[in-house]
């Protein structure tokens, strides 16, 4: 019933907002509605179905199989990439903040890359939203400590001690609860029609965690207004960030889902860059975590930048 509901509203809401002219944007032109190498959908504003009913009949449930498998597939992979992190840090292959941290920096991205398996309907990116939704229903139970489950704990947690205790494994719902918030926000608001989602979540997985995994190895040099942050985490925040979104930009735009004007795309990358690396530096982390600051700045500045 609640997935009717979902899937007839997001169809009424997506037929308003898709009449929209498509606007050729400075450095991107949409064209996820009309992807060449995507089959028609009949659930998309403006399709007219020439074929006989039946033929859209199959061409929606082809869209609608094709995302109930797209969504299984990544909440596997999503399952086996934390069980796969708990296996190596259980036998002391990797420390547990390394293990955590590639967590992060891996799921996000293994998420956004998975984007193109869901169908071109409309309705695909509440399915692929799915998967962050059950995340976030598991880290709220597992956070409450209403259920036990170690190899989350250990993979996620900073402490990565699994006693259970409510303290610890209240820190589930802080900064895991937050990424998975934001990837469904992304997902939601930007899927695979604007750069802002893909260069952000960029910015909170690879910078981010890269930030981290560098500046506790290499960070002797702190930051003169927030001696909790060095250096050499920032740079390398910027540079991953920079490369691991290009990247990200550059694949969406090999399989058709934007035109890229790549020498203002660039440039445009390297400024939310530079405000997520400013931004993460600053000494706010008690005050709101870098799971949603990193993020939501590099929303705005993608915004500003990349004008839509
Ligand atoms: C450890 C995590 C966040 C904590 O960040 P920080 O506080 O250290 O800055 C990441 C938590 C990940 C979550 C448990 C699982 C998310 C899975 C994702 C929605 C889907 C991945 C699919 C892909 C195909 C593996
Ligand atoms: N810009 C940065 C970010 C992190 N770091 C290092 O990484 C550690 C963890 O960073 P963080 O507090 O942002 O970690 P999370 O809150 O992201 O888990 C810091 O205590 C620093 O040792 C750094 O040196 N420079």
């Amino acid at each position: 019933m609640m997935t009717t509901t979902l899937l007839l509203s997001s169809s009424c809401y997506f037929t308003i907002l898709g009449s929209r002219p498509t606007i050729i944007r400075r450095h991107v032109i949409p064209t996820t509605h009309h992807h060449p190498l995507r089959f028609p959908s009949p659930n998309r504003p403006g399709f007219v179905c020439r074929e006989p009913y039946y033929k859209c009949r199959a061409a929606v449930a082809g869209d609608l199989l094709r995302d109930v498998g797209a969504t299984a597939a990544v909440l596997v992979g999503a399952y086996g990439l934390v069980r796969s992190f708990d296996s190596l840090t259980k036998r002391n292959i990797i420390q547990q903040s390394l293990s955590r941290k590639l967590v992060h920096i891996m799921s996000g991205l293994l998420f956004v890359v998975s984007w193109p398996i869901f169908s071109s309907s409309m309705e695909a990116r509440y399915f692929a939203s799915f998967v962050p939704l059950v995340n976030c229903l598991r880290l709220i139970v597992h956070g409450l400590s209403l259920v036990k489950d170690e190899g989350l704990i250990k993979s996620v947690t900073r402490e990565g001690k699994p006693d259970f205790n409510f303290v610890l494994t209240r820190e589930l719902l802080k900064g895991p609860l937050y990424y998975v918030l934001i990837l469904m926000l992304c997902t939601v608001g930007f899927w695979r029609e604007s750069p802002i989602g893909v260069v952000s979540l960029g910015m909170m997985c690879a910078g981010d965690g890269f930030a981290d995994i560098i500046g506790r190895r290499f960070g002797s040099m702190k930051i003169f207004y927030n001696p909790k942050k060095s250096w050499a985490g920032s740079i390398s925040m910027f540079i991953s960030g920079f490369l691991i979104s290009t990247g990200m930009l550059y694949y969406y735009s090999v399989l058709g889902y934007f035109v890229l004007d790549w020498v203002s795309t660039m440039q445009s990358v390297a400024l939310v860059c530079l405000v997520a690396t400013v931004v993460e530096s600053l000494p706010t982390t008690d005050l709101i975590d870098d799971n949603i600051s990193v993020p939501l700045s590099s929303m705005l500045a993608a915004y500003l930048s990349f004008g839509y």
